[in-house]
């Protein structure tokens, strides 16, 4: 199905998508990362972005959320333009981005506390919020360790925390499972899926196809900077899985199954 469809749809629901692309477009010198990308989250979903390497899956993440500006075209969360209203939609939306760049220096809850303030969260309420987090998301134990000294599993944990810290009504989050381990990951499936039960909104990209399979309602495929297909996960993979449907759509690699022979030899 096509992304206007799902907007059309939507939008003939009465509902304001939870996060809207129109036209966005990046090039970094001769490469395209991103090619004039227009994709509906309807609200209320829990949305997968799947590709292969260099698909531009945290490109259109980056300039969806807000930081990284396009080159052309827009992005709406809930109806708020995020560049044109910044402050409003950043207050709608928790963020995990690739590459977490956040203040190491501090434990996770003053990490979290650091954050809670800035964003003029009441301090009682900060303190039991931080709490929480801390439990589900099984970081206290490292009460007294830096995020700096953090594996890379915990990063994305203590990531999650502090994108969920202001009630957001979207999160969206790039490759979030990625190094986390299976207890954990249960701990993360669950808390994203409880978080949608109760009205949120979730876009994650991912490259793990069952991953995607088990939670999303809602897909989307890029490839080469474009969307090659989106709408509800049984419209996308019709009689098929979704790897075998992503394969098709994506093209297996034609060197795969050959060469490197002298590995067996
Ligand atoms: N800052 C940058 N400077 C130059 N090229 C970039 C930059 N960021 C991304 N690219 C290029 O844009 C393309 C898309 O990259 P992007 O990281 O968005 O893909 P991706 O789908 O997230 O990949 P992966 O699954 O490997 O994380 C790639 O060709 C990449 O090399």
């Amino acid at each position: 199905m096509e992304t206007d469809a799902v907007a059309q749809r939507s939008e003939a629901a009465g509902q304001v998508p939870a996060l809207r692309l129109t036209g966005l477009h990046k090039a970094f010198g001769a490469t395209v990362a991103v090619s004039h990308v227009d994709l509906t989250v309807p609200g209320g979903s829990f949305f997968g972005l799947v590709g292969p390497n260099g698909a531009g899956k945290t490109t259109a993440l980056s300039m969806a959320v807000g930081l990284l500006r396009p080159d052309e075209g827009g992005s709406e969360v809930f109806g708020v333009d995020v560049w044109g209203d910044p402050v409003q939609a950043r207050a709608l939306m928790g963020v995990l981005p690739d590459g977490l760049a956040m203040p190491e220096r501090l434990t996770g809850r003053e990490l979290l506390t650091f954050l809670g303030q800035l964003r003029g969260i009441e301090p009682a309420v900060l303190a039991e919020r931080t709490q929480e987090l801390l439990d589900v998301m099984e970081l206290n134990d490292a009460e007294t360790t830096l995020v700096v000294d953090y594996s890379t599993g915990m990063r994305k944990k203590i990531g999650l925390a502090t994108a969920l810290l202001h009630g957001p009504r979207l999160l969206v989050l790039d490759e979030p499972f990625e190094a986390v381990d299976p207890v954990s990951a249960a701990a993360l499936k669950t808390i994203l899926i409880r978080f949608v039960e109760s009205g949120g909104s979730v876009v994650l990209s991912s490259h793990v196809m069952a991953l995607v399979e088990q939670l999303c309602d809602t897909v989307a495929i890029m490839a080469k900077g474009r969307v090659v297909a989106a709408g509800p996960l049984a419209e996308v993979r019709g009689e098929r899985t979704l790897e075998q449907t992503f394969v098709r759509l994506v093209g297996s690699d034609e060197h795969a199954g050959r060469g490197l022979s002298w590995l067996a030899s």
